[in-house]
């Protein structure tokens, strides 16, 4: 089967250390994919360069059969492919469904779009929205009340909005106690059911309850790949990786 998406021997050199060598992953449509690897691994350099962030130095990033690896990010995002970044980003004074409503814009003129109200047609995708990532009770709320956990589901909420095919999650539970990284564990396992996933983590029980496919990164390199199960038991991995975090 094809890749949905495709990176392909990417190097991203910078000035002769390469962040990533060489490195490819396939991403099916539907598969959700967690990507591990110890501090300075290259995951986000991956993400930053899927999005149109980083440039590769060599190798090509394909989406749907076309090298996206030139593209800027705006043009990627157009493409159907969205990050959700480490650090939130909502607007706290607007309320949690002003953000969603905005994020669902497809045109991203805000004040046109708040000055106006929501759209019928969008406030119903705009409440389902909500309701998947388990906000509809806080529509009201301005985000910026909610708690650390409850942003990070919005901005996942607001990734889901855009109606992105590809979502790029970065460490979506940094900063999470065990109940608020269970729930997200829940969320994203719910979104690997309508969208293509790639989870960056360190957390291993956020990881073990993902239950997805892992890969391994080290040194801007693929050093394993597999069930959970089958990385852990790699001795490479355990010696670069997990046996210095579990
Ligand atoms: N703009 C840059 N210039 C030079 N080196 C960089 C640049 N960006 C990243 N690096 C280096 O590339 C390597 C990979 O960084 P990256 O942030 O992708 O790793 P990571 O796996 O995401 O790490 P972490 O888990 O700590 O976030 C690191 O050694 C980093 O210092």
């Amino acid at each position: 089967m094809s890749a949905l998406l495709h990176v392909d021997a990417v190097t991203v050199d910078y000035g002769g250390f390469k962040a990533l060598d060489g490195f490819s992953l396939d991403l099916a449509q539907g598969e959700t994919r967690v990507v591990i690897g110890p501090n300075g691994a290259g995951k986000s350099t991956l993400c930053d360069t899927i999005i149109g962030r980083v440039r590769p130095t060599h190798g090509a990033i394909r989406f749907m059969g076309e090298d996206i690896s030139r593209l800027s990010e705006p043009a990627i995002v157009a493409r159907g492919i969205c990050r959700k970044f480490q650090a939130p980003g909502v607007l706290p004074s607007l309320t949690v469904q002003d953000n969603m409503a905005l994020a669902a814009r497809t045109d991203r003129r805000w004040w046109k779009a708040l000055s106006h109200g929501i759209p019928a047609a969008e406030r119903a995708f705009v409440a389902e929205t909500l309701d998947r990532v388990g906000l509809a009770a806080r529509a009201g709320t301005p985000a910026g009340e909610l708690s650390h956990g409850e942003k990070q589901w919005l901005e996942i909420g607001m990734v889901l909005a855009t109606r992105a095919q590809v979502i790029l999650l970065d460490e979506p539970t940094a900063g999470m106690g065990p109940a608020e990284t269970r729930a997200t564990a829940e969320l994203v396992r719910e979104l690997g059911t309508s969208r293509t996933v790639l989870v960056i983590d360190h957390d291993m029980s956020f990881v073990e309850q993902l239950e997805a496919p892992v890969t391994v990164m080290h040194q801007g390199r693929l050093l394993a790949s597999g069930t959970l199960d089958e990385v852990r038991a790699d001795r490479e991995v355990a010696a670069v990786y997990l046996g210095h975090t579990a």
